[in-house]
């Protein structure tokens, strides 16, 4: 990836940064991504720290969804799209040419709006990372990481007694997407990145996934896209506000929603835009 020089961007992702945190897990300087002739974003910068659960806001349209799938190396694939920028995680650069994407891809955990379980029993979806990464091999091993996962993941106790009888997709939607989090944690990820997460599931499922995502914080560095300002407030610890590609303002949730700086990110809180 091309290196661009360091902007005053640089400076405000640096400030944006809570005092008594580890060094970010994840660094983005001046990051521009293009679909063909589309500039999805423009110079975004912004630090990933460790254990924090970071809000993506914004309208639609404006680069929270290409800023996460640039982390994890999933806009390769694309046709036409053209990165530059720097996004480094434990110092080194992502796209460098010595980076394998697929094992890169092995350190993050996917979550996308509509839960997707694979076509198989409850106990291979949730087994199926542990099983190519490697992750246990001896007897009775897979066993307990399954049900780490499903503990971690608050399904469990729904599950316990149909763990090979019943395929995953015949679960509830709300519990499907529990199942999505307990087969991410099953790669041992560093990170999880969620697609807004809640888009496709009723209120009792959402209240289910955001305290999950609570306790998943501290042990994951997390990134939620989310449409809702009420969900951003009860899960983040801080929040990036996207606008026409552009990152405008990143802070911690209070300061975000009590005293936001960009009037954008003023017009976007009350609902002025869009
Ligand atoms: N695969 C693609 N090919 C071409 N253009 C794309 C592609 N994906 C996204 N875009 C364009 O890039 C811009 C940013 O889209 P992106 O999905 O990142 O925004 P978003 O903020 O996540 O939107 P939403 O909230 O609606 O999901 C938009 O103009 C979108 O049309």
């Amino acid at each position: 990836m091309q290196q661009r020089s360091l902007s005053a961007l640089h400076h405000a992702a640096a400030q944006a940064a809570p005092p008594d945190r580890q060094p970010p897990i994840i660094e983005v300087r001046n990051l521009n991504v293009w679909y063909d002739t589309t500039h999805a974003l423009t110079d975004v910068s912004f630090d990933l720290y460790p254990g924090e659960v970071l809000a993506f806001i914004g309208p639609s349209g404006c680069g929270k969804s290409t800023a996460l799938r640039s982390l994890n190396r999933m806009l390769d694939d694309i046709r036409e799209i053209r990165i530059e920028g720097s996004i480094r995680m434990g110092g080194r650069d992502i796209y460098a040419p010595d980076i394998d994407p697929p094992v890169h891809r092995q350190r993050f955990g996917w979550v996308a709006q509509s839960p997707n379980p694979f076509p198989s029993s409850i106990y291979e979806n949730v087994a199926y990372g542990a099983r190519i990464h490697g992750l246990a091999s001896r007897p009775g091993e897979m066993d307990s990481l399954v049900e780490s996962c499903l503990r971690r993941a608050d399904l469990w106790d729904e599950v316990k007694d149909i763990l090979h009888a019943e395929a995953g997709g015949h679960l509830s939607v709300g519990q499907q997407q529990r199942l999505v989090i307990a087969r991410a944690l099953g790669f041992d990820p560093e990170v999880l990145l969620m697609d807004e997460p809640t888009g496709s599931i009723d209120p009792i499922a959402t209240r289910r996934v955001e305290q999950l995502i609570l306790d998943l914080r501290g042990t994951h560095a997390i990134i939620v896209v989310t449409h809702s300002m009420m969900e951003a407030r009860r899960i983040a610890d801080r929040v990036a506000m996207f606008y026409l590609g552009r990152l405008v303002e990143i802070g911690p949730v209070a300061q975000m929603f009590d005293h936001p700086r960009a009037v954008q990110t003023q017009n976007f809180i009350h609902g002025r835009t869009g």
